[in-house]
């Protein structure tokens, strides 16, 4: 029996459906293709995704606006990512974990920036959904001998991607196996939206305290300042982290725009690094700073310490709200 709303059933598979019309159409669609490097999800209404094993990194969100039902590109690529798996891709949604920014948990001390969950291949473990709602898949990464070698700490996570009409969740489960071993973590979804980063503003962010890592000294980059804007711009070089968030955001510009919501990520980090810093990365395409913003949900200021035998998830869910359209 179907008691639930689809969306609300993770468990609800294609070959559990019951309407054979849905499964029929969803057949011809290939909603849900693997390879041996790459997953590809398509939705019925033109929606798609594109999840790198390597990193779980979600390189393509296509997603219609409300408006005018045009498919569009959601996030940006620099054009000189890697997309081999030799280096974390700059650009989509590089999953950060265990730490953010460089280590500084005694226990982190050995990691690279970020963390490793960006830097090695996930494998596909199942499709979870897949019907008219929404498509969704599951990742896995478990600890392999590199990151024993920097980690020491066991640990499972699961990643689960759903992409609906205008909408993409990503959900980071971080299952503590040990039962004895308490694992502190970070984690951060590093979204990089793409948007005219002459006009995108983030709003929601008006009241909270933050910190300002382009402040030059050690002294000013760990000062709370109190940010005063109802629409954070990133006209100049930003790399700010706002603590104790609403976890309900709008990106917006002329035009068109997101809405976020997020679930245990009581962070939000807001960067790009305008030529100031962009001309000094080297997978950053010229001007690439022009074309997006990164509006980072994550739980960074502080350490989560995972009990033995417990789970945590953190989840962020992008709704396109187009243009004209705003949450309250
Ligand atoms: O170059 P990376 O490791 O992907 O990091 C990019 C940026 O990521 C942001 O999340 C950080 O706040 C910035 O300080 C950092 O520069």
């Amino acid at each position: 029996m179907m008691s639930k709303h689809p969306l609300s059933n993770p468990n609800h598979c294609q070959s559990s459906t019951n309407n054979r019309f849905s499964h029929l159409i969803f057949l011809s669609n290939m909603p849900v293709q693997t390879s041996s490097d790459k997953i590809s999800l398509q939705h019925p209404k033109g929606a798609s995704v594109e999840i790198l094993l390597y990193g779980a990194s979600v390189v393509s969100w296509k997603a219609p606006s409300p408006n005018d039902s045009a498919v569009a590109e959601r996030l940006f690529v620099s054009s000189k990512a890697s997309l081999d798996g030799s280096k974390p891709v700059r650009g989509g949604i590089p999953v950060v974990f265990p730490a953010f920014g460089p280590p500084t948990h005694p226990e982190h001390l050995q990691l690279p920036q970020h963390g490793f969950a960006r830097s090695y291949v996930w494998t596909y473990d199942s499709t979870v959904m897949d019907n008219e709602a929404g498509v969704s898949v599951r990742l896995l990464l478990e600890p392999n001998d590199e990151i024993k070698a920097i980690f020491k700490k066991a640990f499972q996570l699961t990643y689960v991607v759903t992409l609906a009409e205008h909408q993409l969740s990503t959900d980071l489960h971080v299952t503590n196996p040990s039962t004895t071993e308490v694992i502190p973590f970070q984690a951060l979804f590093h979204t990089y939206y793409r948007a005219p980063s002459a006009d995108v503003v983030v709003k929601s962010l008006a009241g909270l305290k933050y910190i300002d890592k382009t402040a030059s000294t050690d002294a000013e980059r760990s000062t709370l300042r109190t940010e005063t804007r109802s629409e954070v711009d990133v006209k100049q070089y930003t790399d700010s982290v706002y603590e104790d968030a609403p976890q309900s955001y709008e990106v917006i510009w002329p035009g068109d725009g997101l809405h976020i919501k997020t679930k245990n990520l009581k962070d939000l980090v807001v960067w790009n690094p305008q030529a100031e810093a962009g001309s000094k990365i080297g997978d950053m395409e010229d001007g690439g700073w022009n074309n997006y913003v990164c509006v980072e949900p994550g739980h960074v200021r502080g350490f989560i310490e995972l009990q033995p035998g417990k789970r945590w998830i953190g989840q962020q869910v992008m709704t396109v709200v187009g243009g004209g359209k705003r949450s309250s």
